[in-house]
């Protein structure tokens, strides 16, 4: 039987006759869905559960509970969070662990009452016993946190958190308004605050209450895509997470807007409500797009014409009338958006235009959203690209845990050129963070696809941008013979032009195979992937072929086919070591990938001769080895990184023989397999499968009924985002509100 510590984040269902409950347990490293018979459990209370992992046919993976109780901090975890905090002076981990393996539950009552018998634990003396009793005196206000927070479920580790940041005040902060651990304590919730105010009688009328359930709505929205609320519907989503009349809701947004927590902006004849940094961003892109696009530049005194025969010279290329226009654009304007569909060109111009400037003496930078893209734009233009994050030199000030951008305003990017390519990926406070780092003078090119999907973060920057017509766009819509003769590329046009697709056209490179049940759609791909793409394409099972799924639950999710494929492409072996964390087995061998950007995780070559910093959310690599004594995974990238990961730090970790495709953007494979099957309707779009083909550079197979891809071309309705980028624009330019 395993067994999962951690906090109820939420009670998703009750049944209230039999106590069958369904809730979400959240600890350091993941939130689970935990089911099973619970009828006292509530939110915020801290548990261990006993039981197994099932899969669910519909929800995936959750664990259901044989067995539940609530842990308390005179557990062993707790007692070693305390003894472990760095508070205790005098005892580091490896030490707080000896004194636990010694004293186990009594830990705490040893060091109070007979502290003389620590000098039992190895590399424990005289002198150290007396420091470990003074601080142990001396943080009385870190144990009375831990005494006084317990009863509502919260974990030592949270209760250290919440000393660090108030310290002796932490428990007036608390009685006073709980919710402000939800504003400045990262992990702790709206709903864990309010379970804190409700236990400690706080008014569920009060006006900090209605503040956060506000505030919190609106951090919700933003998951959505959303820069905004609409006024109207804020008031409805708060209502409904508070249970409060809607007239009292909007009288505290006045009142957050009063104290600059949010901004109330007047459009048409609507009230959007932002939170501050996502209008001081929308504000931002606008104020600095037009700034750029308007200011004077440099003529480089060239003929524009001549130059061009001298790429395409030494290029052997004749470029089309649109590439032509959008490399002028590019030279004699100061912004401008070139977008266009799979093989219209994008590339072949981003290098003349490279080629140009430079034998002209300008400095051109190349930068992209992910290390994937940034990767696959210098391999394209054979000159370095990096992530725009490295581009504004990310990294922590002086004293803070704060990562920030070193680039800005005051210390702009040095170049006379910025090519920024999938911008389509680009949210709107990393492209405000861009633009503000960018001086006037510079020219600005933004290189994308609109039709992709939009950046996982709020905002739709570039199809905003190109639907204000305020920013120079050149459209590139030719596709090129070399390209025609791909059915990737027909067919991805296709799909944006709502037409049925090419299928099974003889020789191609673009495949239908017709199955019904969701266990046929699986055994084929396991084949597929397994046996006959590799044989007949000679390829390489796991590096050419990715699998990529639309969502990550169900039998055809991207946490099923992971385990599946796992069996089969990395089968359990005596030579290759292996581990279990949870519902995952991490094994020698397996695909996996880095899924949150770290910029200070290091890297090294096995022969130390080179050695840097950062792995991106995206990047795939293998593991490579698992010191289980250290308890370390080794994780090589790019052939040559290698990058090692504690255990605690496994959750920046998942399998990829199979991946989301919205995980997928910005990347490139060989062979793409997708299986096409029931989804909820906003995962069966447009925009999602012409992502996912546009993603595979040889070779495409669907596997699937036939019926929902039919309904993916069609379902043209991208899932609406409330942001205001584009009339903004418009509204801005028209005004003049320029260069001021
Ligand atoms: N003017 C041109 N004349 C003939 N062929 C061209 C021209 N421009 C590009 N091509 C060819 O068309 C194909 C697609 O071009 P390119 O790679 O530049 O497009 P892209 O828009 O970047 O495509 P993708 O997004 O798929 O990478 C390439 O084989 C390229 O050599």
């Amino acid at each position: 039987m395993e067994r999962i510590e951690g906090m109820v984040s939420d009670i998703v269902f009750k049944n209230e006759d039999n106590g069958y409950t369904i809730a979400h347990l959240a600890n350091e490293k993941d939130e689970v869905v935990i089911v099973g018979c619970m009828p006292t459990l509530a939110i915020g209370e801290s548990i261990e559960v006993q039981g197994k992992w099932v899969n669910h046919k519909t929800y995936g993976a959750q664990f259901e509970v044989n067995k539940f109780m609530p842990v308390t901090p005179s557990s062993l975890e707790g007692i070693y969070v305390y003894l472990s905090s760095g508070m205790i002076h005098g005892i580091g981990e490896k030490m707080a662990k000896r004194i636990i393996d010694k004293f186990g539950v009594n830990t705490l009552e040893v060091i109070q009452n007979t502290p003389e018998r620590l000098e039992e634990v190895e590399g424990v003396g005289k002198k150290k016993v007396k420091q470990i009793v003074k601080s142990y005196e001396e943080n009385r206000d870190l144990r009375n946190i831990i005494i006084e927070l317990s009863p509502y479920g919260i974990t030592p580790n949270y209760c250290l958190k919440i000393y660090k940041k108030y310290k002796n005040k932490a428990i007036d902060v608390i009685n006073q308004n709980p919710y402000r651990l939800a504003e400045d304590i990262r992990g702790i919730g709206f709903k864990i605050a309010d379970n804190i105010a409700s236990k400690i009688g706080i008014d569920k009328h009060s006006k900090d209450r209605i503040e956060q359930g506000i505030l919190y709505a609106l951090h919700q929205s933003l998951s959505n895509g959303n820069t905004y609320l609409p006024k109207h519907i804020l008031i409805e989503e708060s209502s409904k997470i508070l249970d409060i009349k809607g007239s009292i809701i909007e009288e505290c947004i006045m009142g957050l807007a009063y104290d600059q927590k949010v901004h109330i902006e007047k459009s048409k004849d609507n009230y959007l409500v932002y939170l501050i940094p996502y209008y001081i961003s929308e504000n931002g892109v606008c104020k600095q797009i037009i700034k750029l696009s308007q200011c004077e530049f440099e003529d480089l005194k060239i003929d524009i014409e001549k130059e061009i025969q001298v790429v395409e010279k030494e290029d052997d290329i004749k470029l089309a009338q649109n590439q032509i226009l959008a490399v002028k654009e590019a030279i004699n304007g100061g912004v401008v958006i070139i977008t266009g569909g799979p093989g219209t060109g994008k590339t072949t111009t981003i290098n003349t235009i490279i080629k140009i400037f430079e034998n002209n003496n300008k400095e051109v930078v190349l930068a992209a959203p992910t290390g994937r893209a940034a990767k696959r734009m210098s391999e394209t233009s054979n000159k370095e690209a990096k992530t725009i994050h490295r581009l504004l030199e990310m990294g922590y000030a002086t004293d803070s845990e704060e990562l920030l951008f070193f680039k800005d305003e005051e210390d702009p990017i040095k170049a006379d050129v910025v090519i920024l390519d999938e911008v389509s990926m680009v949210d709107i406070l990393l492209m405000y963070s861009l633009l503000r780092a960018i001086k006037p003078g510079t020219r600005v090119i933004l290189v994308g696809d609109s039709d992709q999907l939009p950046s996982v973060g709020a905002g739709n920057v570039l199809k905003d941008m190109i639907d204000s017509d305020v920013i120079n766009v050149v459209r590139l819509n030719e596709i090129f013979r070399q390209a025609q003769e791909s059915m990737i590329v027909v067919n991805a046009h296709r799909i944006n032009n709502g037409e049925p697709l090419h299928l099974n056209s003889k020789n191609k490179d673009f495949f239908f195979i017709k199955k019904n049940t969701n266990e046929e759609i699986l055994n084929e791909i396991i084949g597929l992937v397994n046996e006959r793409l590799p044989k007949f394409y000679k390829l390489d099972k796991l590096k050419d072929i990715q699998v990529l799924a639309s969502m990550r639950k169900g039998d055809l999710g991207v946490t099923n086919l992971n385990t599946e494929l796992q069996k089969y492409l990395n089968k359990p072996d005596k030579f290759k070591v292996e581990e279990n964390f949870a519902k995952r087995v991490f094994r020698v061998g397996d695909k996996v990938m880095q899924i949150k950007n770290n910029y200070t995780k290091k890297w090294e070559t096995e022969d130390q001769s080179d050695s840097g910093e950062g792995v991106y959310n995206g990047d795939i690599g293998y593991i490579y080895h698992i010191e289980k004594d250290k308890k370390i995974v080794y994780v090589i990238f790019d052939q040559i990184k290698i990058v090692s990961y504690r255990y605690d730090e496994l959750d920046e970790l998942d399998h990829s023989f199979c991946t989301t495709i919205h995980k997928s953007q910005g990347s490139e494979f060989p062979v793409v397999v997708i299986p096409i099957t029931w989804a909820p309707p906003m995962l069966l779009s447009r925009n999602l499968i012409y992502t996912a083909v546009t993603r595979a550079k040889k070779l495409v197979v669907l596997v699937g009924d036939v019926k929902y891809l039919e309904y993916m071309i069609k379902n043209n309705k991208t899932n609406e985002r409330y942001s205001n980028l584009s009339e903004k624009l418009i509204k801005f330019k028209k005004e003049g509100l320029l260069l001021k």
